[in-house]
């Protein structure tokens, strides 16, 4: 987004954007998947942007903790309203393309910024439907859900458990004679604990229960509760249900606890799209165990992208800033540069920058992956589970913690300013900081990772079961370690170097563990004595498939100008040579000391390069400035006009003396007297 009249514009920006050397709304268009959407999108925004419906009249970093839920209630109601009621919205987008775009992008981010009470209904109640319901059940909640005639959430983590989902303690026991589950919270522990809008929001929540027919335990099982009276809203019967205090990030989502007391539901609300359990109380297994965990893959893979576009604004606000930003002279005499100009500020950023194209192309072939998996035929389906597990697992870590350090990098990048609430930075970075924590905590997911790769290293696959395309590089003969530089240090070299690191370290960890199991260790505690070479091979691993969806991304694109295809290929090659930099390249005996140095220079070389079209790069986010809410980002770098505007809003600024100080100031001036 560039500004509208571009008089007022900051020159430095002005002068950054005349040396282009690409066109941006190609790159808009491919961020967008398309010009269409793009087109979509700007609609959209036009729309929600310029409606006072949606306008804060007071910052919402000055209101108290009810005062800031109910303000980002009020608006998230009104967002909803809008595309279920408003036919102007409607020919916009559809509804669901309407709330694939107010969830899944920055414009709903621009209208509840510190939190969406509605998020988990949509995020991850309709898709628990989707994905675990059978068709009956479809048919009878998916309406009411979809016009938000009831609202919900997804309630798994308890107070004594999260990552070890076979440990959760709530039960759903099934009693035949009244056809009915009694779901009981029945420790401390037990209670859930953590659920967006559990708190005051929600009306009803999956809960995840460990399922006892017969008199035997079958494990979590998914089942629709209803915990509030949909006309009074007050917690039901057996329903002890509230919110859990303030939290680093995202305060008006109203996470939630829940504790059940023998409270009984009817047979129908266990969701049976996989797993039944009949009238008379026999249960009747799913294909696969594991299909019950169908959301969170789900949720896994929509992480991968919301976690790239909080990045795409971290960058967008520090590199503009460092093109307006003037502090010291480079060289003495010759005035203040632009901190843009520094080395060390261009290896702040331009990785950054090269990162959100990295998880863009992982993302979108994840998400193909996942599409071809959950509706492709049955078996395959169940042949490519493990893959789409361990991907959606690998990739939802790495582009939490990528883009999560990258978004705090960018905060640091800014200085003092970036501590602000009102350069944007602190939001953005507690709400990114998030994404390694929930929907699976990320050494877990790497855990899991490292665990199918062991397993298909050591041909522990069962009968029958196959690799996935992505290891297949485990059964392949390992690559030349001797080969000339100029074969290992281009790019698909590089990618290979990753798979030579992969295949290394879990040799290691697979003769340590041999070694261990040998000399009378339990099994599992040898596993775990080896978990850190096993979560750097997981990390091995992701990292080469990433710079393998890079290079592949950027070399089948098509119809792209000679500029932009060059600048692509500039980031993804400063993708490669900035995580080259890795001791496991070298450790492992695909780069040599002299390789390292000089893939160093190619590096230094290209931040020179990219230097000059950082600013446009970011443009080409076309991240609107009501989205980015950033006093340091804004598109025409009026930085300091607008860091003394936020500043005059402070309440303590309203009164040139405050209350407090006739109050506790005073008193302490006059005694020291
Ligand atoms: C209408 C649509 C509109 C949508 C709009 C969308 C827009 C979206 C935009 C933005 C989204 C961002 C916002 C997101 C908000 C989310 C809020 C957060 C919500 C939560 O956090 S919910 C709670 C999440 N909790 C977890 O993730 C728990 C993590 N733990 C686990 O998953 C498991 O316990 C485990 C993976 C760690 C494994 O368990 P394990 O101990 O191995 O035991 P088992 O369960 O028995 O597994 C044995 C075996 O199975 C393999 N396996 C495990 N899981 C899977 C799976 N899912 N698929 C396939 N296979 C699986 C496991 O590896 C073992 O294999 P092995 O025996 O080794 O062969
Ligand atoms: C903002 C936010 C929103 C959330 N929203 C929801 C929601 O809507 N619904 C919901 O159900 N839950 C939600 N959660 C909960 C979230 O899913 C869990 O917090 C998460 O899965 C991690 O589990 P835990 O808290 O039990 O961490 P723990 O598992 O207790 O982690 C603590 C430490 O132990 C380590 N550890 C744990 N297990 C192992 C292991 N096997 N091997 C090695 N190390 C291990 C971890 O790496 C970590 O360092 C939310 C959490 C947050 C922060």
């Amino acid at each position: 987004m560039k500004p509208a009249a571009e008089n007022v514009c900051n020159p430095d920006l002005l002068k950054e954007r005349a040396h282009c050397r690409f066109i941006p709304e190609e790159i808009t268009h491919f961020l967008d998947n398309g010009s269409e959407n793009t087109k979509l999108r700007h609609k959209l925004e036009e729309y929600f942007l310029n409606n006072p419906l949606f306008d804060d009249d007071i910052p919402p970093d000055y209101l108290s903790h009810s005062e800031r839920y109910s303000n980002e209630l009020r608006k998230s109601c009104a967002m909803v309203q809008c595309f279920l009621n408003d036919p102007t919205v409607q020919n916009i987008a559809g509804q669901m393309e309407g709330v694939r775009m107010l969830m899944g992008n920055g414009l709903g981010s621009a209208i509840t910024k510190d939190g969406n009470p509605l998020a988990l209904h949509y995020v991850m109640f309709l898709p628990a439907l989707i994905s675990q319901a059978s068709q009956e059940q479809m048919a009878y909640w998916i309406g009411r859900a979809w016009a938000g005639q009831i609202i919900g959430t997804y309630a798994q983590t308890e107070l004594g458990h999260g990552s070890f989902l076979r440990g959760l303690e709530t039960t759903a026991t099934y009693d035949p004679d009244s056809e009915e589950f009694v779901l009981h919270s029945p420790t401390i522990t037990s209670i859930k604990w953590w659920p967006g809008g559990l708190g005051k929001t929600a009306n009803h929540a999956v809960v995840m229960a460990q399922l006892y027919t017969e008199g035997k335990c079958w494990g979590p099982h998914a089942f629709i509760v209803q915990l509030r009276d949909l006309d009074t809203h007050a917690s039901l019967p057996g329903i002890s249900v509230g919110e859990i205090g303030p939290r680093l990030g995202t305060n008006s989502q109203d996470n939630g606890f829940l504790r059940l007391h023998h409270v009984r539901i009817p047979r129908l609300h266990m969701l049976m799209q996989h797993a039944q359990v009949t009238k008379s109380g026999e249960y009747v297994q799913p294909a696969s165990s594991k299909l019950t965990y169908g959301t969170m893959v789900f949720v896994r893979v929509a992480i991968c992208f919301d976690a790239g576009r909080q990045l795409q604004r971290a960058v967008t606000i520090a590199t503009r800033y460092s093109a307006v930003r003037r502090q010291s002279e480079l060289v003495p005499g010759e005035g203040e540069v632009q901190v843009l100009d520094y080395q060390t500020q261009q290896h702040k950023l331009l990785p950054q920058l090269a990162t959100v194209f990295a998880v863009t192309f992982s993302a979108r072939r994840l998400w193909e992956t996942y599409n071809s998996v959950t509706h492709g035929p049955k078996e395959a389906q169940l042949a490519l589970l493990p893959e789409l597990h361990v991907l959606s697992c690998g990739l939802k870590a790495a582009c939490a913690s990528d883009c999560s350090l990258g978004c705090d990098v960018c905060r640091l990048a800014c200085g003092g300013h970036g501590y602000l609430a009102s350069s944007n930075l602190p939001r953005i970075v507690t709400a990114t900081t998030a994404t390694q924590t929930y929907e699976g905590e990320n050494t877990v997911m790497w855990l899991q990772v490292a665990r199918y790769l062991l397993k298909v290293y050591s041909d522990g696959l069962e009968s029958g079961e196959e690799a996935g395309p992505s290891v297949q590089f485990l059964r392949e003969p390992r690559p030349d370690l001797t080969a000339p530089s100029h074969a290992r240090l281009t790019n698909y070299g590089l990618v290979m170097g990753w798979r030579v690191a992969v295949v290394a370290l879990l040799q290691e960890a697979q003769q340590e563990l041999q070694r261990r199991v040998a000399a009378g260790q339990q099994p599992d505690r040898a596993r775990d004595a080896c978990s850190l070479t096993l979560v750097d091979a997981a990390q091995c691993y992701i990292r080469g498939h990433m710079c393998c969806q890079f290079v592949a991304g950027v070399d089948e694109l098509q119809g792209l100008s000679a500029g932009t295809t060059l600048v692509l290929q500039q980031l993804c090659r400063l993708y490669l040579l900035y995580h080259a930099s890795s001791s496991h390249l070298l450790r492992h005996g695909w780069l040599s000391g002299a390789d390292v140095s000089q893939l160093e220079a190619e590096y230094r070389a290209l931040l020179t390069e990219l230097r000059q079209d950082a600013v446009a790069l970011v443009d080409s986010f076309d991240i609107h400035d009501r989205i980015l809410n950033s006093t340091l980002g804004a598109a025409d770098g009026r930085v300091y006009d607008r860091l003394y505007e936020e500043a005059l809003k402070s309440p303590l600024n309203q009164q040139d003396v405050p209350d407090a100080f006739n109050k506790y100031l005073r008193p302490l001036l006059k005694s020291s007297l």
